[in-house]
């Protein structure tokens, strides 16, 4: 898979090159460009932002600069996806589905965000995405990136050693993963519960679905509810 990052800070994503996705780089399984936004601006002062029209705080940027660097960046029919506050939120499903695509660019925004035109040309050359990882409002879409490669590319194959802990990961199922134990069994007065000791993997596997159940009850309810809501359409469907 191929991911390109524009950016004005591109030092920020050095993270990028380190530990599971450094050696996923070097094993040929993604290959990672960083790309600063500022060699595609077209004056001296090298200018990415300029006030809202309509007025109101913060500086919007620039679309010239953008649609320079995405006609130079961006493969035709390649997914750009753009984090923003404003944005759909990111799920687990969206990671599975974007970890398919042969390769995917990051536009990361400053101050008060890009200039909508460049999101909405941008649909003309291929499927873009306004993505926001949670309710809350960052500086820039720099670790948004962060989070949303690392969510993605761990779900190449090849990239997590052992599989299985993917595929039983929290979200993975529409569930949040339920608690986990290992060794010493008892520990400062806490035990591990005794079923996971019994050596008796059906009841360990109802053990962990209940776990897995009760957790996202308490936690989030909206994934019962969107669980419960995809089981009745489905059941619906087979009538
Ligand atoms: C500038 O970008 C953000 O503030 C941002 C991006 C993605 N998700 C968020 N929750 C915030």
């Amino acid at each position: 898979m191929r991911i390109d990052v524009i950016t004005i800070f591109p030092e920020y994503l050095a993270p990028l090159r380190q530990s599971l996705l450094g050696k996923a780089a070097e094993r040929g399984l993604v290959s990672i460009g960083v790309h600063d936004l500022r060699q595609w601006t077209d004056d001296v002062h090298r200018t990415v932002d300029d006030a809202p029209y309509g007025g109101g705080p913060g500086m919007v940027m620039r679309p010239e600069p953008w649609g320079r660097a995405l006609e130079a960046v961006r493969p035709p029919g390649t997914r750009l996806v753009v984090p923003t506050p404003a944005g759909r939120p990111f799920t687990q499903a969206m990671a599975a589905e974007w970890a398919t695509e042969p390769g995917l660019v990051f536009a990361c925004g400053r101050y008060e965000g890009i200039d909508q035109r460049v999101a909405d040309w941008a649909a003309d050359a291929g499927p873009v995405s306004e993505v926001s990882i949670g309710d809350y409002v960052l500086a820039g879409g720099e670790s948004a990136v962060l989070v949303m490669v690392e969510a993605v590319t761990r779900l190449l194959p090849g990239v997590v050693g052992n599989r299985e802990s993917v595929e039983f990961d929290s979200h993975a199922d529409g569930l949040l993963e339920g608690p986990s134990y290992t060794r010493p069994a008892s520990w400062r007065g806490h035990d591990v519960p005794p079923v996971l000791l019994s050596g008796d993997h059906a009841a360990i596997a109802r053990w962990r679905r209940a776990e897995s159940l009760r957790r996202t009850a308490a936690r989030r309810p909206d994934l019962l509810a969107a669980l419960a809501e995809g089981a009745l359409t489905d059941a619906e469907r087979d009538q």
